[in-house]
């Protein structure tokens, strides 16, 4: 079984750069599918889910074509030939689900799994099918797929969303761009990740506008040629080694980080007592190590993301006093829990809150990733902990960091990948 070993207590120093966003790549490689002609994708992270995402469109007929070297991918949607998304790929990663409204758009057709409930929730996809009945395709469900038709084609229509779903806002905005008519969503999520999906389509030829405030305006298009696209930085994965630099102390530059995306983590960092400095091209974070209590909410954005929720409890875990961390975007976000307790953590859950009593160490010991960044608060909180801890489970991490031990062994920090 293969695990993360790390000895904890070193401080971090240096500069690392961060990869471009997981979940900025996988709907625009979704999206790649709406295209009569190639495009192209610069910088694209190696992650598990990129690769399943290229799986899942690869299975429809796309042609993928990896240059590694580069990091570059080239994406032929001409040869789209299937519509059924099958259950094995779909199961690995519910993103997967996003081939639904490019399939529907380009196909008229759409045959998908249902992606099912995770560690993290139930994560319905109700949202979805609802906006999808709105724009004219009739919906079954039976022996675990959904099945949405729009044999004459989709037509525009005013889409209220009951929650701002990132998921659901993107699947919109993709069959929406090739739907007779316009489209209006109202409650639309405003993440970055959905700008940097609207500016490649816009680029491919789509008209869509107000990406980034809750009310996206899409007038259809008959065609959509493919383009060249650089995908935003990872948000997640740079707050990630902010905080890991918070806890562990040091001196460490985020290179490629976006101050602007990363607002509400900034300011809680600083709430912590933690010295950032935001830069034009990166985010500096200068640390001893002493952190104070500081509560969080997560909130759909701008607000707290739930992505970074477990990376900050583990940094209240060694704050001194008492941190909240209330979670409202999934309903069962806390496996990190349990994990952060076997090192010493004081937390206690009532209901969606978790109550942080601040430790002044915590202590190694051999935890699982349940989810990916439970995964990643486990990696922050061993960076900081005395001795040795394990993290095992490493499949969930691997699905969104990019060689996240070289970034850290860069940084100074003694964490190797053992096959035990
Ligand atoms: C690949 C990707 O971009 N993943 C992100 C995306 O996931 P994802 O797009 O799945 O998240 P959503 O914004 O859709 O989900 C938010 C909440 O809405 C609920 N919901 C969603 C859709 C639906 O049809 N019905 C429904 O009830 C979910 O169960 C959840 O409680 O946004 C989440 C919220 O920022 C992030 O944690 C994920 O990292
Ligand atoms: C929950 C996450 O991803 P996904 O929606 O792909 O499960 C995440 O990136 O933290």
């Amino acid at each position: 079984m293969e695990k993360l070993v790390i000895h904890g207590g070193k401080p971090l120093n240096g500069r690392i750069r961060v990869s471009s966003a997981k979940n900025a790549v996988l709907p625009i490689i979704a999206a790649t599918m709406l295209a009569s002609t190639p495009s192209r994708l610069l910088e694209v992270p190696h992650l598990e889910d990129v690769h399943t995402i290229c799986e899942v469109i690869s299975s429809l007929g796309v042609k993928v074509t990896v240059d590694d070297k580069k990091q570059e991918i080239i994406f032929d949607a001409a040869t789209l030939t299937a519509t059924e998304a099958p259950y094995e790929l779909v199961r690995r990663m519910r993103a997967s689900f996003l081939v639904m409204g490019p399939l529907l758009a380009r196909c008229g057709e759409a045959r998908i799994s249902l992606p099912g409930g995770c560690a993290i929730g139930s994560r319905p996809i109700d949202l979805h099918l609802k906006a999808f009945e709105a724009l004219g395709a009739t919906i079954e469900m039976g022996d675990g797929y959904v099945h949405a038709k729009a044999p004459n084609g989709l037509k525009g229509n005013q889409v209220y969303l009951d929650f701002p779903s990132v998921g659901a806002t993107e699947n919109v905005i993709m069959a929406a761009s090739m739907a007779e008519g316009k489209t209006v969503i109202e409650n639309a999520a405003e993440e970055p990740e959905i700008v940097d999906l609207v500016t490649y389509l816009n680029s491919m030829g789509a008209n869509i506008r107000g990406a980034g405030t809750n009310i996206i305006r899409i007038q259809g298009v008959p065609e959509l040629k493919g383009a060249v696209h650089t995908v935003i930085p990872d948000r997640i994965e740079a707050g990630t080694y902010l905080i890991a630099a918070a806890m562990a102390g040091g001196d460490v530059y985020v290179e490629n980080a976006l101050s602007e995306h990363l607002k509400p983590v900034v300011a809680k960092l600083k709430e912590a007592g933690v010295a950032v400095e935001e830069h034009i091209d990166g985010i500096r974070v200068i640390s001893d190590g002493t952190l104070k209590a500081a509560d969080i909410k997560t909130l759909p954005y701008p607000g707290f993301p739930t992505d970074m929720q477990a990376q900050f409890m583990a940094l209240t875990t060694i704050a001194e006093g008492t941190s909240t961390v209330m979670e409202t975007v999934f309903e069962n976000r806390f496996m990190h829990v349990d994990e952060l307790k076997k090192m010493g953590a004081q937390i206690r859950i009532e209901d969606r809150r978790a109550i942080v009593d601040g430790i002044k160490r915590l202590h190694g010991a051999e935890v699982r990733a349940t989810d990916l960044r439970a995964g990643a608060a486990l990696v922050c909180a061993g960076l900081a902990a005395d001795g040795e801890t394990k993290v095992t489970q490493l499949s969930h991490i691997d699905r969104g960091y990019d060689d996240l031990v070289g970034k850290l062994k860069r940084l100074g920090a003694d964490i190797v990948r053992v096959d035990e």
